[in-house]
């Protein structure tokens, strides 16, 4: 049976990047994807919005909504202080088992919690059999059209406080124009609008930051 792309992507870097360094993963991966074969990591100019915006919050408790390989979960992992951790959701059984691996090999196992299962399914979970209190930080990055949707249910579930900040990709393209609206008009959100590029691409992109007010 011919290996998938993300099993290609897995093999470069465990062939190519150093084990228990997440820069060389993110770095092989990035490589990999704007020189070979296109994938939807977020990539390096977005990558650069996400760090600032994970160091901006500091998470003690982390959400992550579309693991794919596991480069955002290597890339929000590195910054996490001791003791913080990321739960990291995958739809995916084929994605979850690539990014399990990504992961492991990065070094960076111990802060990273995979949770395989539709997100509208597991965040309903997340007080009770994840132990979450509140989410410091959540990144979206899974279907478009579950943005608005599981931005809701997290408000329903009370896992978001004030302060908790949201951080959105994909805003422009392939876009998530409910959500925009959603978060922009609702009077529990403040909004920041990052213009940027599609990974690996000159297409323009967009990340959206929304902080909760309560
Ligand atoms: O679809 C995307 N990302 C989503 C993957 C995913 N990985 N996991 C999930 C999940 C996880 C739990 C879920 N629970 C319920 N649905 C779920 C879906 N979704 C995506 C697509 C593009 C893209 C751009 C240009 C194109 F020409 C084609 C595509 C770019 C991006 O940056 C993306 O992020
Ligand atoms: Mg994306």
């Amino acid at each position: 049976m011919s290996q998938s792309k993300e099993q290609r992507i897995l093999n470069f870097v465990l062939q190519n990047a150093v084990r228990g360094d997440p820069c060389s993963v993110l770095d092989t991966i990035d490589k990999y994807c704007s020189q070979k074969e296109w994938a939807m990591n977020v990539g390096d100019e977005k990558g650069k919005i996400l760090d600032k915006t994970v160091e901006e919050a500091n998470p003690s408790v982390a959400l992550e909504l579309g693991t794919y390989c596991g480069y955002s979960a290597v890339r929000i992992s590195r910054l996490l202080k001791a003791g913080a951790r990321l739960l990291t959701v995958e739809f995916n059984p084929e994605f979850a088992a690539i990014a399990k691996q990504m992961i492991e090999f990065a070094g960076v196992q111990d802060k990273v919690k995979l949770l395989e299962g539709p997100s509208q399914e597991i965040i309903p979970q997340l007080k009770k059999k994840y132990e979450v209190d509140t989410l410091d930080f959540v990144f979206l990055d899974h279907w478009k059209d579950r943005y608005k949707p599981d931005t809701i249910l997290l408000q329903e579930c009370n896992l978001l406080r004030k302060g908790s900040i949201l951080l959105a990709d994909n805003i422009i393209f392939p876009g998530a124009p409910d959500f925009l609206n959603y978060v922009r008009k609702s009077p529990h959100f403040q909004c920041t609008n990052y213009p940027s590029h599609l990974e690996y691409m000159k297409v323009e992109d967009a990340m959206e930051k929304a902080v909760f007010l309560g």
